[in-house]
């Protein structure tokens, strides 16, 4: 579990300020969902936690040493999921672990049993243990997705990062992705921070909401508080209305107040 703190983050590519002076702290083992419209500085953010994209001004750190550089123990996953579709499930799970066994060893497939053995438990999280000899690109998208997150996992990470993984899935593998998620996220205590567009699967699953517009924060705080008002706020002019009742969902307004069920 790794404590984050976001100290006046600013992210300018030429004229365009797509972080402004951001700053939020998030205690160890949090799983928060970062929400905006498209071009609110999402990406970047968790580009700047990732140490994929260096800040104009202000800083990450994570334990308290500042992200300057990609480190192990932070993954990202994309949504594009990144994975090879020529190798199988096990063994794009298995390449998580490059940083500790080395390229050569991981093209080779010449790693310990116990990284072996962890890949193949990084794969049962997701639900792929079955799938596991099945060629990546014979697999549905959302099962794709759950093999990046099971490469994720076996890098061993204190903090994922998730910059909209289910944008392109169908409702029902968006959901399936955000449980194994959150489920991987609470049994290794892993501090999550998950990019959405999605209202309802944000409130579904999220315990704490970052809200960004125009680069700016405009809403932090935990479901409870994640109100119609928070959402208008957060989405501008957008009509949000609709965004809270829908078939994939159980919550409605009304039991905004209660604990997330996912
Ligand atoms: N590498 C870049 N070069 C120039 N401008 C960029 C770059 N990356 C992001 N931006 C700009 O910064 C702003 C924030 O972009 P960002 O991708 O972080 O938003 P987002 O909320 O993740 O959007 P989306 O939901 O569409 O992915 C946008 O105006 C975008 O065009």
């Amino acid at each position: 579990m790794s404590r984050i703190e976001i100290d006046g983050l600013t992210k300018r590519f030429g004229d365009t300020v797509a972080l402004d002076d951001v700053s939020f702290e998030v205690p160890a083992g949090e799983f928060v969902i970062i929400l905006g419209v498209s071009g609110s500085g999402k990406s970047t953010l968790l580009r700047c936690m990732s140490g994929l994209t260096t800040p104009t001004e202000g800083e990450v750190r994570i334990d308290g040493r500042p992200m300057t550089a990609p480190r192990p123990e932070v993954a990202m996953i994309f949504q594009q999921h990144n994975i090879v579709g020529d190798m199988t499930a096990y063994s794009n799970a298995l390449s998580g672990g490059i940083n500790r066994s080395g390229f050569l060893e991981s093209v080779l497939q010449l790693q310990d049993k116990s990284e072996k053995q962890q890949a193949l438990e990084a794969l049962d999280t997701v639900g792929l243990l079955e799938e596991a000899q099945q060629k990546a690109r014979r697999m549905s998208g959302g099962q794709q997705q759950r093999v990046g997150i099971a490469r994720a996992l076996v890098q061993e990470p204190n903090v994922l990062l998730a910059d909209e993984p289910v944008a392109s899935l169908d409702p029902g593998s968006a959901q399936d992705v955000m449980q194994y998620l959150k489920t991987a996220s609470k049994d290794k205590g892993l501090s999550t921070f998950i990019s959405l567009h999605q209202v309802n699967i944000a409130r579904k699953f999220g315990e704490r909401f970052i809200g960004l517009q125009n680069g700016k924060k405009v809403f932090d705080g935990y479901l409870d508080e994640l109100t119609i008002d928070a959402i208008d706020e957060i989405y501008g002019d957008i009509d949000t209305e609709g965004m809270f009742i829908t078939q994939d969902t159980d919550r409605t307004v009304a039991d905004s107040d209660q604990e997330a069920t996912p």
